[in-house]
C-alpha cells in the first residue's frame, strides 16, 4: 500500500519536511538505509527543498521527480552498486550540507553540483572494477579505457544524457555560465569518485587541512575539498552503526566474489579481496578502514571538528573487525578460508 507520507503529500500537494520521514533525519547517525525504497523518491524531493535548492535554482517540482525517476531507473540492481547506495551517499551529503555550514568553503552552484554528482555517480553500475571493465575488454572499456577511471566516464556520460532530455534537465533554468559551471563540477566530482584517482589526491586535501590556510577564494582549493566531501559521501556507509557496516560489508563482497567468480571463467587470477576462496572479510575490511575510508574522516574532521562523530564511528566499526577477525582465529585456527562474515 501507498506509504502514509505519499498520500499526506499527495493529500496536501507539497512535499513532505524532511523531518516527515523521521525526526534523526537531518542527523550523523541517521542511517538512510532505513528509509525504504518506497519512500526514497519522495525524501529526495524534500531533501532538495529542505536546502532550498528547489527554489534558488528555480526547479519545477514536476522536473525533479521525473529527473530523480529516471536517475533511479538508470541504475541496475547488484548487490551494493544500486540506488540504494546513491541514495544514502546523497543522504550523507545532504548532511554535511546541513551540518557543516558549508556555504563558508564553497559556491552555491558547488553545493548543487555535488548532491546531484552524489544521486549520479554510479549510474548503471555492473557491480565490476575499472579493471574487469579492462580485463574482459567490455564495450564500456573499448569507450574509455584510453583515459582511465572507465566507469566513472560512463556515470558521467549516463547523467548527461538525462540531463539533456526534455523534462527532467534539473538544470533548466540556469544561466547558460551557470549551466556550463555545473556540467563541469559534475564531471570533476564524478571522476573523484575512482578511487585510484582518491588515492592520488588525498595527500593534496590533508595538506590543505593541515595547513590552515583553506581559501575560499581559491579554485584548486575549492576543487579539493569538493573531491574529498565526495568520496566522504561515497563511503560513509562506514561512519554508521555496526549493524550498517557489517550489512554493507556482505553486499559489497557479494559483488567482488562474483567478479572474481568471472575473472576464474575467463582464466584470470581474481585479486584476493574479489576470490571468495582465498578472502579474509574482516582483515581486508580492517586494511580498507585503515588505507583508505579512516584517512578521508580523519581530515574531514581537520576541515569541520563538528563532524568529530563520523571519524569516532569509524573507528568503532574497525574494533568490531579486530573482534570478528579474532573470534574467526579462535574458531577455525589461522586457516585464510574465506569466511562469511558473522552476524
Ligand atoms: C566496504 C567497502 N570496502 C571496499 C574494499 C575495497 C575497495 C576498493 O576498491 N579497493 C581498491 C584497492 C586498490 C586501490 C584502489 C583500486 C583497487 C586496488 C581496488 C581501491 C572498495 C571498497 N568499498 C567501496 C567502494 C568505493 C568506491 C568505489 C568502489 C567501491 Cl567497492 N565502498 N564500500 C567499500
Ligand atoms: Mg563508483
Ligand atoms: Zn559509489
Amino acid at each position: 500500500q501507498v506509504p502514509t507520507y505519499e498520500v499526506l503529500a499527495m493529500a496536501e500537494s507539497t512535499v513532505p519536511t524532511v523531518t516527515t520521514f523521521n525526526v534523526n533525519f537531518d542527523s550523523f547517525d541517521f542511517a538512510p538505509r532505513t528509509i525504504p525504497e518506497s519512500g526514497t523518491i519522495l525524501s529526495c524531493l524534500s531533501m532538495f527543498e529542505d536546502l532550498g535548492f528547489s527554489s534558488r535554482w528555480r526547479i519545477k517540482t514536476e522536473t525533479l521527480v521525473r529527473f530523480l525517476m529516471m536517475v533511479k531507473k538508470g541504475y541496475r540492481n547488484p548487490p551494493y552498486h544500486n540506488w540504494m547506495h546513491a541514495y544514502a551517499v546523497t543522504h550523507f551529503c545532504y548532511l554535511l550540507i546541513k551540518n557543516l555550514q558549508l556555504h563558508n568553503y564553497l559556491e552555491d552552484i558547488e553545493l548543487l553540483a555535488l548532491f546531484v554528482s552524489c544521486l549520479c555517480h554510479d549510474i548503471d553500475h555492473r557491480g565490476t572494477t575499472n579493471s574487469f571493465q579492462v580485463q574482459s575488454q567490455s564495450v564500456l572499456a573499448a569507450l574509455y579505457s584510453s583515459e582511465g577511471s572507465v566507469m566513472e566516464r560512463h556515470h558521467l556520460a549516463q547523467s548527461m544524457c538525462i540531463l539533456n532530455t526534455e523534462g527532467s534537465n534539473l538544470f533548466e533554468n540556469l544561466s547558460s555560465k551557470e549551466y556550463q559551471t555545473v556540467l563541469d563540477l559534475m564531471r570533476d566530482i564524478i571522476l573523484a569518485t575512482d578511487l585510484a584517482h582518491h588515492l592520488r589526491s588525498v595527500k593534496e586535501q590533508e595538506d590543505l587541512a593541515d595547513s590552515g590556510n583553506y581559501n575560499k577564494a581559491s579554485i584548486p582549493n575549492r576543487q579539493s575539498l569538493l573531491c574529498l566531501l565526495m568520496t566522504a559521501c561515497d563511503l560513509s556507509d562506514q561512519t554508521k552503526n555496526w549493524h550498517n557496516t557489517k550489512h554493507i560489508a556482505s553486499l559489497v563482497y557479494q559483488e567482488f566474489f562474483s567478479q572474481g567468480d568471472l575473472e576464474k571463467a575467463l582464466g584470470k587470477n581474481p585479486l584476493e579481496m574479489m576470490d571468495r576462496e582465498r578472502a579474509c572479510i574482516p582483515e581486508l575490511q580492517i586494511s580498507f578502514l585503515d588505507n583508505i575510508a579512516a584517512p578521508v574522516y580523519k581530515i574531514l574532521v581537520k576541515f569541520f571538528p563538528e563532524a568529530e562523530v563520523v571519524a569516532r564511528n569509524v573507528e568503532e566499526n574497525r574494533k568490531h573487525w579486530v573482534h570478528i577477525g579474532q573470534l574467526l582465529k579462535l574458531r577455525h585456527g589461522n586457516s585464510t578460508q574465506a569466511m562469511s562474515v558473522e552476524q
